[in-house]
């Protein structure tokens, strides 16, 4: 199982430090969190966060697009080093065209959706993924209540996956803790993101790891 911290509930003002505590604690991927204030009604960071973040750390770089029409920007954030680049469905009309351009920029590509869109919209495009993420909050915040309703959404995804051999991650994000880490994975998650679980661990993210480890193990 691979843990993608959330850098959006990381203190920015240390974000190098917070990489390395991250690096230090074994953990192999960072989930960048980009929000536009139209898709979603909040405004995170964009590519100078990003390329800070890639100038002091070789961790893969697991970009969320929260954005409307990502395609006009993919060239712009894998230039500016993501590793992978997960665009929402509902934010594009070209959502077949947007996960082509991610895979010709030579960069993994996710695809994810709210939690009110139907499972469905991502079929056409379930072959073309390297990762499809299970939004378990609405987007736009960190901090939020875990969806319960996102595990069988998890089950569903990685059973269709499953039917012709996708290696594809299946990764949850929003409210995920400790405390429901073990159903998510039992589920078929194979991909965890997680802030507030573990930059506001009492004890800090290095912690926060640990507990995710524990529970895990
Ligand atoms: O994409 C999002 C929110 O839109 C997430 O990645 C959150 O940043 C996760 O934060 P927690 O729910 O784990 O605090
Ligand atoms: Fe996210």
């Amino acid at each position: 199982m691979i843990l993608s911290p959330s850098l959006l509930a990381c203190d920015f003002a240390r974000l190098g430090e917070e990489l390395a505590t991250l690096k230090a604690a074994g953990v192999p991927w960072a989930h960048v969190d980009v929000m536009d204030g139209q898709f979603v009604p909040n405004i995170s960071f964009g590519l100078p966060i990003l390329a800070a973040a890639r100038r002091v750390s070789d961790l893969y770089m697991d970009v969320h697009l929260m954005i409307e029409q990502p395609e006009r920007y993919l060239k712009d954030f894998a230039d500016a080093g993501a590793d992978g680049l997960t665009v929402q469905v509902e934010s594009t009309k070209h959502i077949h065209r947007a996960v082509g351009q991610i895979r010709e920029l030579g960069k993994r590509a996710g695809v994810t959706l709210n939690p009110g869109t139907s499972l469905d919209t991502l079929r056409p495009v379930l072959a073309d993924v390297d990762l499809v993420l299970i939004m378990s909050v609405n987007p736009g915040f960190g901090g939020q209540k875990f969806i319960g309703s996102s595990v069988e959404r998890v089950r569903t995804v990685r059973r269709w996956l499953d039917e012709f051999g996708s290696e594809a991650e299946v990764q949850v994000d929003g409210g995920v803790t400790a405390g429901n880490a073990r159903a998510l994975v039992e589920a078929g998650a194979t991909n965890l993101v997680a802030g507030s679980a573990i930059f506001g661990a009492e004890g800090g993210a290095a912690a926060g790891v640990q507990a995710f480890r524990d529970t895990l193990a």
